[in-house]
C-alpha cells in the first residue's frame, strides 16, 4: 500500500504555469543558455492525446543506488515497451549509465560554479541546483511537449539528498511537477547498511521527514535486495515486537550508549504509525529483481495522487482564490466607504460644483485648493 498522502506540502500553484520560478534574464559564465533536451522520446511517435505520465522523484542517500536503479527502471521500462523520459538534476555526478532527456549538467557547470562563487562540495550541489531551478519553467515546458508521447518521467536527485529535500530549489522543483503531474517519491534505501536496527530507523526517519515535507504519495525501495534480502526490514515494519527484539538483541551486541536505547524505542513507537502507510517493495539494481513490483506500487501511488494529493491542492488552490476574492471584496468595500465619507464631508460648494458639471467642478476644485495652499482664507 503506498502512503496516504494528507495534503500538498506548500502553498499550491494554481497549475505549472504559476508554480514555475520565473527563467533567468541571463546566463551566468557557469550556466549554458537553457536546459537541454536530447530528446530521445521526440523520436517516438506522438500519440493522440492521453493520460499524464507518472512522475518518479528518486531520492535516497549517497551510495543507496540511485543512479543503478534508475538504469534499471528505464530498463524495464523498454523491455515492456513503455516510453521514459529521464531528467537527471545530480550535477556532480561523473557518469550516468543512461541517456538522460534533461541533464542539468548540460545547463550548469559545477566544477565552475564551485570555483566560480569558492563553494565546497554541498555548497556546490546547491548552488547549481538554484542557478537551474530558475530555468526549470522551461524544463516544464520540454515535459509538456513531450507529456503526451512517454508513460513515465523519472527524475533522478543529487545524492545529498537534504540537498534536494531541504531546499527551497527542492521544493519549487518538486511542487511545479506535482502541480500538474501525478507525482510519487520513490526512496531509495541501501538494504545490507540498514540491518542493523538504529541505521534502520535513521533511514526511516529520513523517510517521514521527506513525506512531512512533500506529502506526495511515497514508495520505499528497498535496493540491493541481491545481497540482502529486505524482508527483515519489511518485518521491522509490520510488526512492532520484531523490532523491538531486534533492537534488544542489538542492544546487547553493538556497544551503544545507554541513552540511544530508549531514543530509539520511543521513535520506533512513532514511526510505527508511520510504517502503516508506507509501500515497501524489494529491489536489486543489479539483477532487476522487483521491477514488477515496483511499477505496480508506482500504479497504487498514482492512483492516491489523484484519490487524496490532486483533490486536496485543489481545495488548497480554491481557498487561496478566495481568499484573495474577499481581500479584493473588502478593498472595494472600504474604497466605497471612504468615497462615502468624502461625500458627506464634502462642502456645499463642492456639491455645487459637481451639481455643475463632475469634470470642470473637480477641476475648479483642485486647482482652487492649490491656490488657496498655505493662505488660511476667513470663511464668511
Ligand atoms: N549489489 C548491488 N550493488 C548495487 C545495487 N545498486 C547499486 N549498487 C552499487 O552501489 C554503488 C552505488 O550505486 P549508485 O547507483 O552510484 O548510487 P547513488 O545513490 O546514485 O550514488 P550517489 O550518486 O553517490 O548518491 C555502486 O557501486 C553500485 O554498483 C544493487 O542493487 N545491488
Amino acid at each position: 500500500m503506498s502512503s496516504k498522502s494528507t495534503a500538498p506540502a506548500s502553498q499550491p500553484a494554481t497549475g505549472s504555469a504559476a508554480a514555475r520560478p520565473p527563467a533567468a534574464a541571463s546566463s551566468t559564465s557557469t550556466t549554458a543558455p537553457s536546459p537541454a533536451s536530447t530528446d530521445a522520446a521526440a523520436a517516438a511517435p506522438t500519440t493522440p492525446a492521453k493520460k499524464l505520465p507518472t512522475c518518479v522523484l528518486l531520492v535516497g542517500m549517497a551510495g543507496s543506488g540511485k543512479t543503478s536503479v534508475m538504469q534499471r527502471m528505464n530498463a524495464h521500462l523498454l523491455t515492456t515497451k513503455q516510453r521514459p523520459y529521464i531528467v537527471n538534476l545530480d550535477p556532480a555526478v561523473t557518469h550516468v549509465p543512461y541517456a538522460p532527456n534533461i541533464d542539468i549538467r548540460d545547463t550548469v557547470k559545477y566544477a565552475e560554479v564551485m570555483k566560480q562563487y569558492q563553494l565546497g562540495p554541498n555548497g556546490a550541489i546547491l548552488t547549481s541546483l538554484n542557478l537551474f531551478t530558475t530555468k526549470f519553467d522551461q524544463v516544464l515546458d520540454l515535459l509538456e511537449k513531450r507529456q503526451d508521447s512517454v508513460d513515465y518521467i523519472l527524475i533522478d536527485t543529487p545524492g545529498q539528498i537534504e540537498v534536494f529535500t531541504w531546499s527551497a530549489s527542492g521544493s519549487i522543483i518538486t511542487d511545479s511537477l506535482a502541480a500538474t503531474y501525478p507525482t510519487v517519491v520513490a526512496f531509495v534505501v541501501d538494504t545490507p547498511r540498514s540491518a542493523s536496527p538504529a541505521t534502520f530507523m535513521s533511514n526511516m526517519l529520513y523517510a517521514c521527514s521527506i513525506l512531512y515535507r512533500t506529502r506526495l504519495p511515497f514508495v520505499v525501495l528497498f535496493n540491493k535486495s541481491d545481497v540482502t534480502d529486505p524482508a527483515f526490514a519489511i518485518e521491522w515494519m509490520r510488526d512492532f515486537e520484531a523490532f523491538q527484539s531486534a533492537l534488544h538483541a542489538s542492544d546487547h551486541s553493538d556497544h551503544e550508549p545507554p541513552y540511544m536505547h530508549s531514543l530509539v524505542q520511543s521513535m520506533s513507537l512513532v514511526l510505527d504509525e508511520f510504517y502503516s502507510i508506507l509501500d515497501p517493495v524489494s529491489f536489486s539494481a543489479v539483477t532487476g529483481l522487483g521491477a514488477p513490483a515496483l511499477f505496480e506500487a508506482f500504479g497504487r501511488a498514482r492512483d492516491e495522487y489523484f484519490k487524496e494529493y490532486k483533490p486536496e491542492l485543489e481545495r488548497l488552490i480554491q481557498e487561496r482564490e478566495k481568499r484573495q476574492k474577499d481581500q479584493r471584496q473588502r478593498q472595494m468595500e472600504k474604497l466605497m466607504r471612504d468615497i462615502k465619507l468624502e461625500e458627506a464631508q464634502g462642502t456645499g460648494t463642492e456639491k455645487g460644483q459637481v451639481g455643475a458639471g463632475a469634470d470642470a467642478g473637480a477641476g475648479s476644485a483642485g486647482q482652487e485648493q492649490s491656490k488657496g495652499k498655505g493662505k488660511a482664507k476667513p470663511r464668511k
